[in-house]
């Protein structure tokens, strides 16, 4: 038998069954990005289905009694199926700021707490969605590859982008994110309208209760809502043409809250102008439409992931699971509120 460093002769295997047990479906990314012991593994004992033989039910009724919550990231669903497996499971953190993959209503129905990545992403993402979007105007990486291509000298100068200043943005969604954002496009001299299940008092742009309206009285339209079944395709046909032919959408939410085929069609047609997409409905799988569009600027779901808000989170995570196991409030409980 080992004697681990706290000097007792117990394997550290031991030692782990002691520790409150957290189900994991999917490595958070984040693991291997700023390294697991940053989620306290020595304070919890982290049950990862993915490293078992054992197909999922059967591993999750092997441990059912002892799992006390779950650290959901990315796409692994926490549904109605799972749940009923794990009847101690009080909470669900996950690292992701979006929560269309963890079933809310079932989590309320059997009163488990939820907590999300709260406001540790907001800044970067909204960087990010500026980011796209001042790329698509200025075609910052559209001319960087014609410069690579030997084509300055070869050709001339590229063709001009267009002024960020003086844009109509239409923000889809005025969350933590949708209104960092919105305050980055002000500071840009942009006129910032919204789009938003409902009116905010806190903020004096211009409200739309119709997304449509919204993409007709703006030049760019930035999708910054949650993905749920309201708003899966609600950026659809008519809402692109509403956008124009001069109009540039921005996706840093989900990928299928755009209609992608529809979107694909426009952008080949030139309905509208051009796109800067973090996100798509099918990821890692990219229409390959997409890859012969100088219009249009793609980013591989990357806008939450800076080592800084990364390190952020996993105090985040850490400190919801260490709430909710000595029965404190959460520190991001969600609430749905909008
Ligand atoms: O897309 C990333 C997230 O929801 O955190």
């Amino acid at each position: 038998m080992g004697v681990n460093n706290t000097g007792s002769d117990r394997t550290q295997e031991e030692e782990q069954k002691d520790l409150p047990k957290v189900v994991l479906f999917r490595p958070p990314p984040a693991f291997s990005l700023i390294g697991e012991e940053s989620f306290a593994s020595n304070k919890f004992h982290f049950l990862k289905t993915y490293d078992s033989q054992l197909p999922l039910d059967q591993f999750l009724s092997t441990h059912s009694h002892s799992i006390k919550a779950i650290l959901s990231s990315g796409a692994a669903p926490v549904n109605a199926d799972i749940l009923q497996l794990l009847p101690e499971v009080g909470v669900v953190v996950t690292t992701s700021a979006g929560l269309n993959q963890i079933d809310i209503p079932e989590c309320r129905r059997r009163g488990i707490k939820i907590a999300n990545a709260g406001y540790v992403y907001s800044a970067d993402v909204a960087d990010l969605a500026v980011g796209l979007l001042i790329d698509v105007l200025r075609k910052v990486s559209a001319s960087d590859r014609y410069v690579r291509q030997g084509l300055w000298a070869a050709k001339g100068n590229y063709p001009p982008g267009s002024k960020l200043s003086g844009k109509r943005a239409g923000i889809v969604g005025l969350g933590n994110i949708g209104y960092e954002v919105a305050k980055r496009l002000e500071a840009f001299g942009c006129l910032v309208s919204y789009n938003s299940r409902k009116k905010k008092p806190y903020v004096s742009y211009p409200f739309y209760h119709d997304v449509c309206e919204l993409a007709a009285n703006c030049d760019a339209l930035i999708i910054c809502c949650g993905l749920s079944d309201e708003t899966r395709h609600m950026i659809n046909k008519q809402v692109l043409s509403a956008l124009g032919k001069e109009g540039v959408i921005v996706n840093i939410g989900r990928g299928a809250i755009i209609d992608e085929k529809e979107m694909v069609r426009c952008l080949m047609q030139g309905e509208i102008a051009g796109a800067g997409l973090d996100v798509f409905e099918n990821e890692p799988n990219v229409p390959k439409e997409f890859f012969a569009m100088d219009n249009v600027v793609l980013s591989p779901h990357r806008a939450v992931f800076t080592p800084e808000s990364l390190k952020d989170l996993s105090q985040l995570v850490v400190g919801n699971l260490e709430a909710f196991l000595s029965n404190k409030p959460l520190l991001s409980e969600y609430v749905d509120s909008e």
